[in-house]
Order: structure tokens, then C-alpha cells, then sequence
């Protein structure tokens, strides 16, 4: 499979993006330099994905710390808390992005001789985060496709691609693998309203790796599922309770219940660095609203609404654990209990 590198650290002690907002038509990448850009970068869908955004913030503490000096490591430990502060506000759903900084946090409470040592550790432990996250992909990769037919019709959501993570993806690593071990699966992906992950990045992921890939409206996904086309739903996720209750792209919760009307296997491909077991419920996890203008205006060169018509534009919800069939981690296939209860924190806890 050949990788589409999304976020890269130089040796300039500087982060580089792949630009994801001016994709498919332009592959452009941008060099963030300060926690303002990544911090923005983040926000704007620059850098997108939970584990794309987990390494973009652990990248940009490093290359924000980096550009300092500090009188003593006191100093720059109180300099981290303040990036890890203000790049943990960023986004609020995915999980990975608190999850990242607090991995260097980690690392920052050690002991240290001096601030030199500190940064090198704190630049190993954000490129250790990528290494970490490429792995994970590639075994819940091979997870995904020990259940799925060879010539599997395959329905995805948003873009949980190679572009969204280290490398391989979360719900498109079994497609990448599958490719590469000969299968035939048919992917409808849907566009994704409003901001087109699955138009703009999903389809084109899976065209550049040769993967057959129909491009669907949201609006179709019943009817594909109704013809009998799809044999199985595979999303990633942003943050997944201890109960099993996935909050991911807006548009994933109606999909899971269309999937259990028509008896139609629905696969939540989650690393466990996804999974946030102090959050007890899908309840708690917070949505992320974002501006009415990504409904209204972002692809049109014409109004396609009324001047001032009121909006409401939630990036996710949150799919109930009783929807999931099962939730592919690294660490294996966890299927509800014979209550339809999910041992998410024993199976995290491996
Ligand atoms: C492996 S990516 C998981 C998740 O991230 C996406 O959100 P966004 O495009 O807003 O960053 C989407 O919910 C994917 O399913």
C-alpha cells in the first residue's frame, strides 16, 4: 500500500501537514511552525482524524516547546502546561487529542537534569505516539478482515483513512490489507455532509490504492443497504465510552440503526487510545458544534438557502452501544455480553 504521509516532524523542528481541506483537488502541504498554527490548523479540518489530530497535538507541544529557551526545566515544564492547555481546546470530541498530551505530560513529570534532556524525550515520545498508532492501525486492520467475505460489499462513513491516522487507517485498514491479500471488497462510501469526508477523502483514499469504491449521498445508504449491496458498516470514532457508546461523524448513529433494521453487521474500528473508560456513557462525551456556514455556504458559488436562515451543525453523535455489533481494537474483536453489555475497560486493560 503505498502511504499517504498526513503529519510529519522535520528536522527543522517544525510539523508538516497534509492541507486535508483542499483535497482531492490539491495536495498541498503546510509547514506549522507555532502552537497558533497548529491550533488553527486543527480546528479548520487541516489536520483531521482522532489519531491524526492526537499526533498533530503532540508534534505541536514538541515543536512549540522547541523554539523557547527556558532558564531551568521548572520553567519549561510551566511552558508546557500552558501549550498543553491551549491545544487541548482545540477540538473537544476526539479523545486522542487530550490522550496525546497527557502521554507527554507523562514525560514532563519526570526528573530531568536538564531542559535539553526534556525536550529530546518529549520529541521521542511524540514520534514513539506516531510509531504507536501505525501499528494499531495495521492490527485492527487485521482484526476487521478476519470477519469480512472475501468479495465483501463494504458501506463506510466520513473518512477514517491513512490520512486520519499514522498510516493504514482505523475502518479503511482492512480495505488497504485486504487489497494487498488479494480480496475484492466494493466500498460505497457516503459523501458525508456537510464538510465531504467521504467525498473528498475517502473516495480518493481508496481510488489511489486501486480499491473499487462507489460514491454515494448520505440519503442513498438505505437504499444500498435495502438492495442488499452492503455486507457489512465499518466507522471509525472520536471517543468511545466504557459502556460501548461511540460518538463519531455526525451521520453515523441514523446509519447504525438503518443497519439494524436490515440485520447488517456494524463495525466500530477503534485504537484503544480512542477509548475513554473515565467516560461512563455516550451521554457525557461532548459534541462539538461548528458554524452554520460549513451547511450553507462551503460548497456552493451560489446561496443554496435563505440569506440568514438559522442553522445547527453537530460534527458528531454518539451511536448506542445496543447499535454496535462489535468494536475492533488492536487488542482483538469485543462483542457485547449476553446482555448487550460491552466489557470495553477489561478488554482495554489487556
Ligand atoms: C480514524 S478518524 C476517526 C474519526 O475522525 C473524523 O472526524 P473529523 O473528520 O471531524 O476529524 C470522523 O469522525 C472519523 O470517523
Amino acid at each position: 500500500m503505498s502511504h499517504i504521509e498526513s503529519v510529519r516532524l522535520t528536522d527543522e523542528q517544525t510539523l508538516v501537514i497534509l492541507d486535508q481541506t483542499l483535497l482531492p483537488g490539491e495536495t498541498t502541504y503546510n509547514t506549522l511552525r507555532t502552537k497558533e498554527d497548529v491550533f488553527n490548523a486543527i480546528v479548520a479540518l487541516q489536520v483531521r482524524g482522532a489519531p491524526a489530530i492526537g499526533i498533530a497535538a503532540a508534534y505541536g507541544a514538541y515543536v512549540e516547546l522547541a523554539r523557547h529557551s527556558y532558564a531551568s526545566v521548572d520553567d519549561l515544564t510551566r511552558y508546557f502546561y500552558e501549550v498543553k492547555a491551549y491545544l487541548a481546546a482545540s477540538r473537544p470530541t476526539a479523545v486522542n487529542l487530550v490522550w496525546a498530551l497527557e502521554r507527554l505530560e507523562q514525560v514532563v513529570v519526570q526528573s530531568w537534569s536538564s531542559v535539553e534532556e526534556l525536550l529530546l524525550a518529549l520529541r521521542e515520545e511524540a514520534e514513539e505516539i506516531r510509531r504507536e498508532d501505525a501499528r494499531v492501525c495495521e492490527a485492527i486492520g487485521r482484526h476487521a478482515l478476519a470477519l469480512l467475505p472475501h468479495d465483501a460489499g463494504i458501506l463506510t462513513h466520513c473518512n477514517a483513512g491513512g490520512i486520519a491516522t499514522a498510516k493504514y487507517g482505523t475502518a479503511l485498514a482492512p480495505l488497504f490489507l485486504g487489497k494487498e491479500a488479494g480480496y475484492s471488497f466494493r466500498v460505497y462510501a457516503d459523501e458525508t455532509r456537510p464538510l465531504l469526508q467521504g467525498a473528498r477523502l475517502t473516495a480518493w483514499e481508496l481510488q489511489q490504492a486501486d480499491i473499487d469504491v462507489t460514491l454515494i449521498c448520505d440519503n442513498m445508504s438505505s437504499i444500498v443497504m435495502q438492495q442488499g449491496k452492503v455486507d457489512a458498516i465499518l466507522v471509525g470514532c472520536d471517543r468511545v465510552a466504557a459502556n460501548g457508546d461511540t460518538a463519531n461523524k455526525i451521520g453515523t448513529s441514523g446509519l447504525a440503526i438503518i443497519a439494524k433494521h436490515y440485520g447488517i453487521p456494524f463495525y466500530v474500528c477503534a485504537p484503544t487510545s480512542t477509548i475513554d473508560v473515565a467516560c461512563l456513557t455516550g451521554a457525557e462525551i461532548e459534541i462539538e458544534e461548528r458554524n452554520g456556514a460549513e451547511i450553507t455556504d462551503t460548497w456552493y458559488e451560489k446561496p443554496m438557502a435563505p440569506a440568514g436562515v438559522k442553522t445547527y451543525n453537530p460534527a458528531f453523535d454518539v451511536t448506542d452501544h445496543s447499535l454496535i455489533t462489535a468494536i475492533i481494537t488492536e487488542n482483538g474483536v469485543l462483542y457485547p455480553d449476553e446482555n448487550g453489555q460491552f466489557e470495553v475497560r477489561q478488554h482495554v486493560e489487556v
